[in-house]
């Protein structure tokens, strides 16, 4: 298939279109490298430097489009949600748009565990009631009801894959953000600096008293992916939640992270922070389903992967994770 990446220069586009490629799609990517990487896009893959409003240009020939190009800070969605409502909804109805006026039928699109809100029992199902406590989540939730409208109306065939927190790498394609944001890059930057950790909040009510998420290597992901392209059905819009179905708090990959590397990280404690529930847990087994689709790697392979990539990127030899 000739598929459109976008978002395609970011940290899981970049990791989608290097499996893409590989199983020999065609790929076009179309980013804006707003938080993206010109040299994160595979070499075997086209990049378009644009933004997802225009899409027109790219979408000839084009059988599917694989849509992660988004706004998708949790914190910053809460400080500044004008941001979501036009980067993620307002930008994806025009990309939506221009898809049905060049006749492409497909998309897989990044939705996120944020749109539950905060969660009722142990695991979240597809079934679970979806009540966004943040901007972002919001934004997420409404374009997935914006794909569900679109394949009742135009014929559309769609999948939300709701992921849960994407980690790891896939050899030198990890996480770059700037400012870096998420749990394990910020503390393995402390580990191989000596900076000192944040921790947001040791006041939830879990075990340890710190959130638990459900971590995903990045790479597993990917392959989710491409099973979701291939069980795209016209008019049908399919949603499925993608995490291991194991938690662990931020105490534990404190933990996790400093057995890997070897290295003590020095942490100091601060309030929560605004917008963070407290506990996140797939259930993948809809995916497992009907997709055929299960996580192959653990946390600690996610943290040696994470850690491999950054030292890669900073051209120093690969950590001892
Ligand atoms: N990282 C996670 O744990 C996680 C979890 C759930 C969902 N998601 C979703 O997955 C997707 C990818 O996340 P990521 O962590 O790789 O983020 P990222 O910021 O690394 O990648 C996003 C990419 O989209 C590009 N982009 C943003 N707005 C654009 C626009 N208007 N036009 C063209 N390009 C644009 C950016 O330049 C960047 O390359 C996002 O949709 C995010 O909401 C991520
Ligand atoms: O330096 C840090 C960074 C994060 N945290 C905490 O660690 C947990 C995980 O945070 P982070 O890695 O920032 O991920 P989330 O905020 O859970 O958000 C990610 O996961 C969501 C789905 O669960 C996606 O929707 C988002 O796009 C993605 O950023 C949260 O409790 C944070 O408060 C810290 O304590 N210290």
């Amino acid at each position: 298939m000739r598929i459109l990446v976008t978002g395609g220069a970011g940290y899981i586009g970049s990791v989608v279109t290097r499996c893409l490629v590989e199983e020999g799609h065609d790929v076009v990517v179309l980013d804006d490298l707003s938080t993206g990487h010109r040299e994160a896009v595979d070499s075997r893959a086209e990049l378009v430097v644009g933004d997802i409003t225009r899409p027109q240009r790219v979408l000839g020939g084009v059988d599917a489009v694989v849509h992660l190009a988004a706004r998708s800070q949790v914190a910053e969605s809460v400080a500044y949600p004008e941001r979501y409502w036009h980067g993620n909804i307002t930008a994806t109805m025009a990309l939506l748009e221009a898809m049905r006026e060049a006749g492409v039928k497909k998309m897989v699109f990044s939705s996120t565990a944020a749109v539950y809100g905060k969660p009722r029992g142990r695991v979240i199902t597809e079934e679970h009631p979806t009540a966004p406590i943040n901007p972002y989540g919001a934004s997420k939730l409404a374009i997935d009801h914006m794909l569900a409208a679109s394949a009742a109306a135009h014929g559309l065939g769609a999948v939300s894959l709701r992921y849960f927190n994407a980690a790891g790498a896939l050899a030198e394609l990890g996480e770059r953000h700037e400012p870096e944001t998420h749990l394990i890059p910020n503390l393995l930057e402390a580990a191989f600096t000596g900076a000192t950790a944040k921790v947001f909040g040791t006041d939830y009510p879990t075990d340890d008293g710190t959130a638990v998420r459900d971590y995903i290597h990045v790479a597993d992901l990917a392959q989710a992916h491409l099973r979701a392209l291939e069980s795209i059905e016209p008019s049908r819009h399919e949603v499925f939640n993608l995490g291991t179905g194991r938690g662990h708090s931020v105490g534990e990959v404190l933990l996790a992270v400093q057995h890997g590397t070897g290295q003590e990280v020095e942490v100091e404690h601060h309030p929560r922070r605004a917008g963070d529930p407290a506990v996140l847990v797939a259930s993948p087994e809809k995916a497992r389903r009907l997709l055929g689709w299960l996580p192959e790697r653990g946390l600690e392979e996610m943290i040696a992967d994470a850690a491999a990539a950054r030292n890669m990127q900073r051209g120093a030899p690969a950590a001892a994770a």
